[in-house]
């Protein structure tokens, strides 16, 4: 059977020459970076390469760069270190709805420590309203969280625009880049981001290692505490293979970036224009151009996303749903949620998130079985066999459509 791979917001393969790089980080030179004699020093010097090839992708200096473990604790320490922080100054964070939970169940904790969080809404392609962010602001506003680009749909959010207002207002500004940093540029200065949380596993380089960008001068609280490693922004012993291979991850991806947004966007609209042409009711989930080159969120009316998965996976096919089973009831998404598509509609949200290892090849496979795999479903449907149309406006939109 063959292997179709189109879930890479979820995560990627290491690549092959991220591999190479870090296994003798594994064998020889195993040394503690912290450690003045011999092993440690053959080792440290590849520590700070790293900083410097991720400092260079995002455009900052390397001594701004901390090493962290994932984006989850990136997110947290960026939001829980700015709150203990600057406490005295404010207890207010504005927020989007349509956040990860690393950042949305970070805010939540800190509601029920005595913050006040606004969750700025989305419309119904998921974007926000700059004037109702702005409108939020108050004397008591210590941060602004705002995705680069949202892991479900691939929106992109106007970081630059938002970077201005908060720097207007003074108020610190933090983004979530996990989906965006390897994929489409990114630019610190430009977007006058003071915190940006970036995670390896997302762009070719392992699981377990993340990295986040801390603008000079930034004064915040550490999240995990010990050892003075990261100039004690963050203790731990270094996760050296790990950050060697984020390193070379972060300079490839910058290297072949231009080429490699054009390409799978190329696939991607290639998989988007044949699924549309092929298939009647369904709906383009999040901004049609504001998005990642590689996110496709599609509704498949009647359907379960998770059913549609599942015969994907039995034709070798790897995507995700946007629905979550969460113990035993069937949750849509909150992005879904939050952008107010009909229920209907988000249990059969699926996202085709797609990669430098994608090939036409493979969407056209995906172009052939996607059809009859939704035709039965379908006609399994009590919901799509009904007589009378579904009451649900969105639906009866895209039935007149097709
Ligand atoms: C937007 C976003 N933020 C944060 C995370 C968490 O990153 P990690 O898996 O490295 O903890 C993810 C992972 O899917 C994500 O998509």
């Amino acid at each position: 059977m063959k292997h179709i791979y189109m879930d890479n917001n979820a995560t990627t393969a290491v690549r092959p020459e991220v591999l190479e790089a870090m296994l003798p980080f594994y064998r020889e030179q195993f040394g503690n970076p912290s450690s003045v004699h011999w092993a440690g020093r053959a080792v440290s010097g590849a520590v700070e390469k790293a900083r410097e090839q991720v400092a260079t992708l995002i455009n900052c200096a390397p001594a701004e760069i901390v090493f962290v473990s994932c984006g989850s604790e990136g997110d947290n320490m960026a939001i829980k270190g700015t709150a203990e922080a600057l406490r005295e100054k404010g207890n207010h964070i504005i927020t989007t709805s349509v956040e990860h939970p690393a950042v949305l169940n970070t805010c939540e904790y800190l509601e029920k420590q005595g913050f006040r969080v606004t969750y700025l809404p989305v419309d119904k392609d998921g974007m926000l309203d700059l004037k109702e962010l702005e409108a939020a602001i108050t004397a008591e506003t210590i941060l602004i969280s705002v995705m680069w680009a949202n892991n479900e749909t691939g929106n992109l959010y106007p970081i630059e625009e938002i970077g201005a207002i908060a720097r207007k207002y003074k108020v610190r500004f933090h983004t979530d880049a996990v989906q965006t940093v390897g994929k489409i540029p990114v630019d610190v200065q430009k977007a006058n981001v003071d915190l940006l949380v970036l995670s390896g596993h997302k762009l070719g380089a392992p699981k377990g290692v993340g990295a986040i960008y801390i603008r000079r001068g930034t004064r915040m609280n550490a999240l995990i505490h010990g050892g003075h490693q990261e100039r004690n922004r963050r203790a731990g012993t270094y996760n050296v293979a790990g950050i060697v291979g984020l390193g070379l991850a972060c300079e490839l991806a910058g290297a072949e970036m231009a080429e490699s947004a054009v390409r799978i966007a190329g696939l991607r609209d290639r998989l988007q224009e044949g699924i549309m042409s092929a298939i009647p009711e369904i709906k383009l989930n999040g901004h049609p151009t504001r998005r990642l080159p590689n996110t496709l969120n599609i509704s498949f009316a009647y359907i379960e996303g998770e059913s549609l998965l599942l015969n994907f996976d039995m034709k070798g096919i790897a995507a995700s749903s946007g629905s979550a089973c969460t113990s035993g009831s069937l949750e849509p998404s909150h992005v879904m949620g939050a952008m107010c598509v009909d229920v209907v509609l988000a249990h059969s949200s699926t996202r085709f998130s797609l990669g430098r290892d994608n090939t036409e090849e493979e969407v056209d496979y995906v172009l052939e079985i996607l059809p009859p795999i939704v035709q039965r479903l379908r006609e399994m449907s009590p919901l799509y066999n009904r007589k009378e149309p579904l009451s649900c406006e969105e639906c009866q939109v895209i039935r007149k459509v097709h």
